[in-house]
């Protein structure tokens, strides 16, 4: 690695020399781009629109943002590493300057000098992975690692860890608390810098591979996920640009929160999506009772569907006689029973099958025409299969199915649903599916979310649907097992990266264990990691949430917290008079300090804060909109909080987010979630008396 400023005497100035030396060789790495004339390499405007594109997503890409430093830390290897290690997986990283070098600086991305020197490495690159990797007990050949300290994008300080020294001690720098103690400001922000080991070991698990994690709330579990795609796309580029990568998160306003961290770390490509977008196959406006979604959301109701589905063949009767000139070729209805039964007996798609069966009555006929000294080709086999008579037999026996109208007729016609669901749903269970009221068609159906996943079920029993590359799904204990599997059928073929919390599954269906989500998504026996480390909750506030454990997920580890400052917290109880007036009240406070500030409160509570807030003149935001240093109080429904974070929280009245769900630990869960969502401090203001777990 060339030094820029080799003989400064200060380190920090030789530091500041080579950060201003990288900067300077990737604006010349933006300008080669931008000065590409595409004209001489394209020979049509096609060829040319394309490659543009790919140019000014690299141009884009090759951006200096001022505020994200250029590199984060610097390793020192005691030798020279392997080209094999330098290179870099599958990714586009050039080698490193010929395996000659021992220092290496880490950064978002690669910067190389005029020469191709590496003047900054990837972070994903594999000669990065010591610097989150490489401990005292295993230095893995660094001498030294140096961590940088930005303030408004200037290098200001670095912290060395010199691993083989063994009288230095080992423990948490002063640079990554003061990281993740940083007020929180905007839209979620990415951890490349600090990324730790046990992190670490899951953002580099094998792209075959599924992972699912399970971790106590701010152990970091959404942002492993988000950096874990970053680097498959590394590692993975071609095979995950054909094949594609999504984001599953629990509603829009955590997707808006999440949405900059993997442009940041300069990937553009991932999809984000929530799972009912995944679904929408049909407008949602209705909803169901917690029963109905339950049953619905069921495993059982894909056997169901399977049946139903499958109900729309009928075995034939009649012979099918096929007319070609003057003569009459007759497949009889024994034969074409054959042929259904085996399509019904092959593990196809219902509409493969569909597809299939005429070319196999056809291809009947052909033989009957061979066995009469014909010479048919394929083309008379097609033309065949494309006869009134072959068609005719075909909608007679396997007709088109419309997932939608299926599902439409299951939930509205009662006999229809008896015998689809006969042994499997009991009477109770259909009748609890059973629309009230039918509707007159698809467009007029009050279609429920949990509806739109029967119809995706149904769709898939129908088509395939493709499979992707990765799917990271977040928040994943919230899901029924019907939805898992429409998550698992879009990567089948792919991985999967699963995140959640069973203490915060606030569905009433939320999965009881890991094992049994990945069941349902295809991917039994995945391995299950566990973070308890927690980067986000102070000590003192996880401890009083943590008192929910026991009643909410018994089993569970409670996290710690890697936080050295205390944290502000205090419960507050107040007259019922007097609540609204000691919530603004602890809202005016929290706004004295920096950073974000969360009011969370029962969904029901919303309107009477929202106006309350108003009265004070205080502005606030909903979930979702971003914030910033001159609007940061958000009022946030309980129901939305999941996910998100704020420096500062105060909760409204406990017992009302409890009561605001259908069964008590649905309702202690949510107030878990509540609860564990501040950075700094939290107040708790309460007038009902707090759930008695919490005392
Ligand atoms: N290694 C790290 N270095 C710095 N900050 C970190 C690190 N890991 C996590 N964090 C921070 O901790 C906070 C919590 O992380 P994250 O939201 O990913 O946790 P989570 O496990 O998904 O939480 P929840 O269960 O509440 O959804 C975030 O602000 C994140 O940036």
């Amino acid at each position: 690695m060339p030094s820029h400023a080799p003989d400064h005497p200060d380190p920090l100035e030789r530091e500041r020399a080579h950060l201003a030396a990288s900067r300077a060789a990737l604006r010349a790495m933006r300008a080669d781009v931008e000065a590409l004339d595409l004209k001489d390499v394209t020979a049509n405007w096609v060829n040319a629109e394309a490659l543009q594109h790919q140019v000014d997503q690299r141009i884009k890409a090759l951006a200096d943002l001022a505020h994200t430093p250029l590199f984060f830390g610097r390793l020192d290897y005691l030798h020279a590493p392997g080209a094999e290690a330098a290179e870099g997986a599958e990714g586009e990283q050039p080698a490193a300057g010929g395996g000659s070098t021992d220092t290496f600086y880490v950064g978002r991305r690669h910067v190389h000098d005029a020469d191709g020197d590496p003047m900054v490495i990837d972070w994903r690159a594999p000669v990065s992975q010591a610097f989150y990797q490489a401990s005292k007990k295993a230095p893995m050949d660094v001498g030294l690692r140096r961590r940088f300290g930005y303030t408004g994008g200037e290098l200001t300080a670095y912290e060395d860890e010199h691993l083989t020294d063994p009288a230095e001690e080992e423990g948490t720098g002063k640079l990554l608390q003061a990281e993740i103690e940083r007020p929180r400001v905007g839209p979620m922000r990415d951890i490349v810098a600090t990324i730790q080991p046990e992190q670490d070991e899951i953002v580099r698990a094998g792209i075959g591979g599924t992972v699912c994690v399970q971790g106590a709330p701010g152990t970091g579990k959404t942002a492993v996920g988000l950096h874990r795609v970053a680097y498959l796309l590394y590692a993975h580029r071609e095979r995950l640009a054909r094949s594609g990568t999504l984001v599953i998160g629990p509603n829009r306003s955590f997707l808006h929160y999440i949405e900059q961290v993997l442009p940041a770390l300069g990937e553009l490509q991932v999809g984000q999506a929530t799972v009912d977008d995944l679904v929408a196959h049909v407008e949602v406006r209705g909803t169901d009772s917690a029963e109905a979604a339950g049953i619905k959301g069921d495993a059982r109701m894909a056997e169901v569907l399977r049946r139903a589905v499958r109900s729309h063949v009928t075995l034939p009767t009649e012979p099918c006689v096929v007319v070609r000139g003057s003569r009459r070729w007759r497949v009889p209805a024994y034969e074409l029973e054959e042929m259904v039964r085996e399509l019904l007996d092959r593990d196809i798609r219902y509409g493969a099958a569909r597809e299939a069966l005429p070319q196999r009555i056809a291809h009947a006929v052909l033989v009957r025409m061979e066995q009469a000294g014909e010479a048919p080709d394929d083309r008379v086999q097609n033309a065949v299969a494309r006869t009134p008579a072959v068609k005719a037999a075909v909608k007679a026996i396997w007709p088109p199915v419309d997932p939608a109208k299926l599902v439409l007729r299951l939930l509205s016609d009662a006999d229809f649903l008896a015998e689809q669901a006969a042994g499997i749903l009991d009477a109770d269970e259909q009748k609890t599916i059973l629309w009230a009221k039918p509707p007159r068609g698809v467009k007029s159906a009050a279609w429920s979310p949990a509806d739109a996943v029967l119809i995706d079920e149904a769709t898939d029993l129908i088509e395939r649907t493709p499979s992707l590359g990765h799917v990271v799904l977040d928040e994943a204990q919230d899901l029924s097992p019907m939805q898992y599997r429409a998550v698992g059928r879009r990567c089948t073929t792919g991985s999967a990266t699963i995140l959640g919390d069973i203490a915060q599954g606030t569905t009433p269906w939320a999965t009881a264990s890991w094992e049994e989500a990945l069941a349902h998504l295809g991917k039994p026996g995945a391995t299950v990691e566990e973070l308890t480390q927690g980067f986000r909750v102070p000590r003192e506030v996880i401890a009083y949430a943590s008192r929910l454990l026991p009643a909410v997920a018994p089993g569970l580890s409670e996290a710690t917290s890697i936080r050295e400052a205390a944290g502000d917290f205090s419960v507050r109880a107040v007259d019922p008079a007097a609540l609204d007036s000691a919530v603004i009240a602890a809202c005016r406070e929290a706004l004295g300090h920096e950073g974000s500030i969360g009011l969370i409160a029962a969904d029901a509570r919303i309107p009477v804060l929202a106006g309350a807030l108003d009265a004070a003149g205080l502005a606030y935001l909903a979930p979702g909109e971003e914030t910033s240093a001159e609007a940061r109080l958000t009022l946030v429904p309980a129901t939305l909080a999941k996910g998100l974070e704020y420096d500062y929280v105060v909760l409204d009245e406990p017992a009302a987010v409890v009561d605001g769900e259908p069964d008590e630990r649905t309702g202690l869960r949510r107030l878990y979630v509540a609860l564990t969502r501040a950075v700094s401090g939290l107040t708790v203001v309460h007038a009902a008396p707090l759930p008695e777990q919490l005392v």
